[in-house]
């Protein structure tokens, strides 16, 4: 079996995936897709016909792609179940899924490339940074609060799962964002960067 993804360095849904197929050893090979030269690789028509959403990753399985971070992930466990990335019982891996889709669905949509683009061209830059500064401060708040009942060592009891795959590139993408703010670093608290900092070596 053949697997190339299709990444790009600074992508949070990207480091996803790469950090899935890290930690369960499987073999893979690059395909960069850089989302700001050329106007975005990732709007060309070769590309979409790879992902129709115009967005990375996708994954390359010989000759069929699949899409959506987590829709890999999930293909990832099945074809590659040791080290599992999910927690035994159906209601640990809502859970950690609960944490997954708070980021997949109420964080990284709401601040992605396009969207920020689109309140920058039509609203200005200063709204841009406003929007995604709600959008980190909402997300960050909820998962924090939902942490405190379900972390150990990880986000989820003292292994790593899916959660950790999310979480470690959203911190990195809140932190960079965050920076753009002159109280930058106060927003994100110091337990999210030490989060960042332990968890992100590791994975
Ligand atoms: N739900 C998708 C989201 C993919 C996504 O938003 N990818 C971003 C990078 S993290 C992207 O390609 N953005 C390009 C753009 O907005 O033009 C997934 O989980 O794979």
């Amino acid at each position: 079996m053949q697997m190339t993804l299709y990444s790009y360095f600074r992508s949070s849904c990207s480091w996803r995936v790469r950090a899935a197929l890290s930690l369960k050893g499987l073999d893979y090979e690059i395909e960069a897709v850089n989302l700001i030269k050329d106007g975005g690789q990732q709007l060309s028509e070769d590309y979409k016909k790879i992902n129709l959403m115009a967005q990375v990753p996708a994954l390359k399985v010989d000759d069929t792609v699949i899409t959506q971070s987590l829709s890999i992930m999930e293909y990832l466990e099945e074809i590659c179940p040791e080290p599992s990335l999910l927690p035994k019982t159906a209601l640990e891996r809502a859970k950690v899924r609960e944490i997954c889709l708070i980021i997949g669905s109420g964080i990284q949509p709401l601040q992605n490339l396009s969207v920020l683009q689109y309140i920058a061209k039509n609203e200005g830059n200063e709204k841009k940074l406003e929007w995604a500064k709600h959008v980190i401060e909402k997300g960050f708040e909820a998962l924090e609060k939902l942490l405190v009942s379900c972390s150990g060592k990880y986000c989820f009891g003292d292994s790593i799962t899916f959660a950790d795959c999310f979480l470690v590139p959203q911190i990195y993408n809140a932190k960079s964002f965050l920076e753009f703010f002159t109280n930058g670093w106060i927003l994100l608290n110091s337990r999210w960067q030490l989060w960042f900092n332990v968890r992100c070596l590791k994975i």
